[in-house]
């Protein structure tokens, strides 16, 4: 069982309603769709242009996770983009550029508590990547139980924090040792490499690299190979071999939150988060 976990999901369950009534907004940031398959939904990520997290988006989602695990029609879920441009661009800069402590402290929360409930979840996750995938964005991939991503030049995907003079938090680093073991995260995490297709597909950090008007239905039929095996054998696995991994965040959540916090504040990472978000301005197609 998952008595930390479970204790911290009701309580945050709780905030995140509260600050989706906060939003108020007209706009759906996140959709989600029964499948062709019986007991599939495929979640589709609309934040535009490119799915950044912006906490709005990151509590609409987590409020749809949350619907969806409670459902007991859902077995699985496909987790997609509904964004041309991107599956997802990470950290929202705006977010984390030009604001206080308290809103870098629940921004984190929330950051972490989508993790959590994804890392976590007792439904098979497949992350359907049709499109780039940076930083952040990865935190999806990364925390589902199979990744399929796009042959397309433009599909990179990567931890490519230290390129922005940041470095990725430990929660993100432990999920890419897991899938793609310690040298070849060292080399990655460092190097802020974000990976083409088939480099993606070598190294390990995407499952399989399909066309990509196959990447839906192949998530699909992957999915059926995954609801073949009994639940409660699957959850039980899964619980046990990411358990460990999970109770780092959940033992330390709040003393990674000050360290993100004095981090995020120092006037030089302020100033290189502004020049990479100028950057991004700049380098328009
Ligand atoms: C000691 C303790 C340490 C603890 C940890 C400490 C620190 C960790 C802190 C933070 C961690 C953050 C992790 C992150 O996720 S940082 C974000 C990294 N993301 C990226 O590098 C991706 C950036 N985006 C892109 O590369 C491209 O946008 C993309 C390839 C996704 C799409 O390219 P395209 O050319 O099609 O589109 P663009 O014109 O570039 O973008 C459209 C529009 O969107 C804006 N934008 C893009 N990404 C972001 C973003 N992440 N945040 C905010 N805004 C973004 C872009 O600027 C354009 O805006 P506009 O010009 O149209 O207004």
């Amino acid at each position: 069982g998952l008595p930390d976990a479970a204790f911290w999901w009701k309580e945050r369950a709780t905030c995140c309603k509260v600050r989706a009534r906060r939003f108020g907004s007209q706009r759906q940031l996140v959709v989600v769709e029964p499948s062709s398959t019986a007991g599939v939904a495929v979640l589709k990520l609309k934040n535009l242009p490119v799915n950044s997290f912006s906490l709005e988006f990151l509590t609409e989602l987590i409020i749809n996770l949350e619907k969806l695990e409670n459902d007991k029609t859902f077995r699985g879920i496909i987790i997609t983009s509904d964004c041309p441009k991107a599956f997802s661009a990470g950290v929202d800069l705006r977010e984390i550029c030009g604001k206080n402590p308290a809103h870098y402290t629940e921004y984190w929360k929330v950051l972490q508590d989508l993790w959590l409930r994804l890392y976590l979840s007792n439904l098979v996750l497949i992350s359907a990547i049709n499109g780039p995938c940076a930083a952040g964005g990865c935190l999806i991939p990364l925390t589902s139980d199979y990744r399929i991503l796009a042959d397309n030049p433009k599909c990179l995907i990567g931890l490519n924090e230290t390129r922005l003079g940041i470095s990725a938090p430990f929660w993100f680093k432990d999920p890419l040792v897991n899938i793609i073991g310690h040298r070849a995260s060292e080399h990655a995490l460092q190097l802020g490499l974000l990976f083409p297709p088939a480099e993606a597909l070598q190294v390990g950090i995407v499952d399989k690299v399909v066309p990509k008007d196959q990447v839906q239905s192949t998530a699909l039929s992957v999915m059926t190979q995954w609801l073949a095996i009994p639940d409660h054998a699957r959850q039980l696995t899964k619980n046990m071999i990411r358990k460990p991994t999970a109770d780092l965040l959940v033992k330390h959540r709040d003393t990674d939150i000050q360290n993100f916090v004095s981090f995020i504040s120092r006037d030089s990472i302020q100033k290189s988060l502004q020049m990479y978000l100028a950057k991004l301005k700049q380098n328009k197609d």
